[in-house]
């Protein structure tokens, strides 16, 4: 499903250059459930910014099922990621003027499905998150939980192949983090869903198949002055 070769990432900032990743291999299978945790500015969120296509690597090669993203334009990275890509962030994004339903339309394609398909299979989503009561409403007559629900629905609802989530929860309270991760978990699962999400919660990163902090990954870190060297390990949880 993914595979990274010699990927490095770094940024110019002030005329110094500031190395972040530095990853000599690294491979998912397709329908893995991979939690990252690191410490903050660690890398965790540039390397879904990659899987993602947001940027690209300075070098070395990012290839996601056929796509090798490293060769890739950045309009290209961007119909990849419209095509292949949910991406879930601590923030929701609705459009407060939409209501909920509306804002998930938005990114339903309109070709190949008439309106009551389409309308079938909002309502179908929104029943299977518990928010068929809510579809109606708007943003801000939903509380934050039920607000990242319909977030989840907008990233997933066009079946991507490839999830992404960059602390889906960070802004919930501890019992809603743990409801919409086994929901995320749930949707991912049974739909074959590949899911890698970046967590700083360790008590929702041991629900994922595997847990990997970004030090066992980044030989950059692994080799840094101020990080201690850990041996490469997946923890298998
Ligand atoms: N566009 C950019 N320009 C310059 N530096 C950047 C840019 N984006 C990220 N960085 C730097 O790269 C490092 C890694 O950032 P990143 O957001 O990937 O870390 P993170 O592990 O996700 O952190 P956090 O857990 O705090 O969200 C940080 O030092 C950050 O300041």
């Amino acid at each position: 499903m993914i595979q990274l070769d010699q990927v490095a990432k770094g940024f110019r900032v002030n005329g110094k250059s500031l190395p972040i990743l530095n990853i000599p291999s690294w491979e998912v299978a397709a329908g893995e459930k991979i939690a990252i945790i690191g410490p903050s500015g660690s890398g965790k969120s540039t390397l879904l910014h990659l899987l993602g296509g947001i940027m690209g690597p300075d070098s070395g090669g990012i290839y996601v099922q056929s796509h090798s993203l490293h060769e890739m334009s950045q309009s290209r990275r961007d119909q990849y990621r419209a095509a292949n890509v949910g991406y879930i962030m601590q923030e929701f994004h609705l459009i407060p003027s939409l209501t909920a339903g509306q804002n998930v339309e938005l990114v339903m394609p309109v070709a190949g499905r008439s309106r009551k398909q389409r309308n079938d299979l909002l309502h179908q989503w929104f029943h299977k998150v518990g928010l068929e009561e809510r579809i109606h409403h708007l943003p801000a007559q939903l509380s934050r939980g039920q607000q990242q629900r319909v977030a989840i629905i907008r990233a997933l609802i066009n079946n991507p192949p490839l999830v992404l989530a960059d602390e889906p929860t960070g802004s919930l309270d501890w019992e809603t983090a743990g409801e919409l991760t086994e929901l995320l978990l749930k949707i991912c699962m049974t739909s074959g869903m590949t899911l890698i999400t970046v967590t700083h919660d360790l008590n929702l990163a041991q629900r994922f198949t595997k847990c990997l902090h970004i030090s066992d990954l980044n030989k950059a870190h692994r080799t840094g002055k101020s990080t201690s060297v850990q041996p490469y390990k997946e923890h298998m949880l």
